[in-house]
């Protein structure tokens, strides 16, 4: 286990994290180097080569964990040309990266082809023609992947479920052999693969194989009228236990997959996994401010918010919040909360706590979609980052100063 109490203190791997805290300050956000590594190593150590592993950016971006999974062999998934410029900044090749995103701009299309990308995801008849137009004015030829939309439910939050027919993403089923036929016809366009994405934090395995099944007879289809399909792109979706909750097991759907692609023959896949490689990885770090005794309920309010950790506000999502020193306190039932205006800043409600003025606390599974979906609400600095190794940190993130907050900006000239 990378985060665990030692001599009641709740350390990373060796580093004890009331240290990180006096060190860097709070709200911080602490990631194990160890358990990513782990992490990765789960995916990667059933997914013989030629298959591919994208590692998806947005979960968690810092360059420092995009260089600590370039290292272990990665490629990456990118849904901007802004990802694309920290996966190189961070030491990633571009040739390894594919592309998802619905409203891919010309820019960012150029910038990519530029850098020589794996492939395209592409998302709608409209885009398809952009990226040709885009690849002719460059001369080049652009590798294609048709993420299709299979209309199967994740079961997961529906703000956070992609692939119903309901839902903005991918090419609808009954429009994918057009839409590939048109790849097939175009200059500039190099039909290589299919692809699907249908969410986040999926707890069974049965979406993602119904899913498959449901590409692998597009494949089928599409090499009988002449379309070579040759890769095939799952995209994320594995669900972490935030509250005990059985995920599905890594190799037994890894297996799945590879099975199924066997009978098919000549496929090469590929993964696109976020959170189950970072978010057991990290936690967010947070100091009491008070404790307030309420007429219904009493409310613990810490210096981390919804600006910091958004996704209790955005899904209801739940974190396990634990107290930094272990103690024998009476606990009380508070719900904590944090210093921005919105009734929705919440870190989690009804918890068994009992915590103090000063007292620190560590909000679990914080990893992926933490920190890259934090804000400056409240003219709220952003969190620093801080990477564990062994017995060693590094801060890999600084905190942002307040002249941070409003550089670019400036006071508008009066006319006279
Ligand atoms: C296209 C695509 N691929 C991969 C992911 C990563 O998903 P997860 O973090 O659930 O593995 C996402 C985010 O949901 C996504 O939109
Ligand atoms: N942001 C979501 C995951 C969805 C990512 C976007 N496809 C979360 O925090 O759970």
């Amino acid at each position: 286990m990378s985060f665990d109490y030692k001599r009641g203190v709740l350390h990373a791997e060796n580093v004890a994290l009331d240290r990180l805290a006096e060190q860097f300050g709070t709200p911080l956000y602490v990631y194990s180097q160890a358990m990513i590594a782990s992490n990765w190593k789960r995916f990667a150590d059933h997914w013989p080569a030629p298959h591919k592993l994208c590692y998806a950016v947005k979960a968690n971006s810092n360059l420092a964990v995009l260089n600590l999974l370039a290292r272990l062999g990665a490629g990456f998934d990118i849904v901007s040309g802004g990802e694309l410029a920290r996966v190189i900044a961070a030491g990633g090749k571009a040739s390894n990266v594919v592309f998802s995103g619905v409203a891919k701009s010309r820019e960012e299309m150029a910038y990519a082809l530029e850098q020589g990308i794996y492939c395209f995801n592409v998302e709608s008849a409209a885009e398809l023609e952009r990226l040709n137009d885009v690849a002719a004015a460059h001369g080049v030829i652009a590798p294609v992947s048709l993420r299709v939309n299979p209309d199967v439910d994740a079961q997961t939050h529906p703000y956070i479920a992609t692939g119903l027919k309901a839902n903005k993403f991918g090419i609808a089923m009954q429009d994918a052999r057009d839409v590939a036929r048109r790849g097939q016809a175009l200059a500039h366009i190099n039909m290589q693969g299919l692809d699907c994405h249908i969410g986040s934090q999926i707890l069974s395995m049965s979406p993602f194989l119904d899913a498959a099944d449901i590409l692998l007879n597009l494949v089928t289809d599409l090499r009988a009228e002449g379309i070579n399909i040759t890769h095939l792109d799952m995209g994320g979706g594995i669900g972490i236990p935030y509250q005990q909750e059985n995920t599905p097991d890594v190799s037994t759907y890894l297996h799945a997959l590879q099975e199924r692609a066997e009978k098919v023959g000549n496929l090469t896949l590929l993964l696109e996994p976020g959170r189950a490689i970072v978010g057991n990885a990290g936690v967010l770090l947070t100091q009491v401010e008070f404790h307030k005794p309420g007429a219904d309920k009493d409310f613990l309010l810490v210096d981390a918010g919804m600006n910091d950790l958004m996704r209790p506000a955005l899904y209801q999502a739940y974190h396990d919040i634990i107290p930094v020193a272990q103690h024998e306190a009476d606990k009380a039932i508070v719900d904590v909360v944090g210093p921005v205006c919105e009734t929705g800043d919440f870190l989690g409600h009804a918890r068994h706590l009992s915590a103090k003025e000063g007292d620190l606390l560590a909000v679990m599974n914080a990893g992926a979609y933490g920190f890259t979906m934090s804000s400056n609400y409240n003219t709220r600095p952003r969190a620093a980052e801080v990477m564990v190794h062994g017995d060693h940190a590094q801060l890999i993130r600084q905190r942002e100063v307040l002249s941070d907050l409003w550089k670019g900006e400036q006071i508008m000239e009066m006319p006279r």
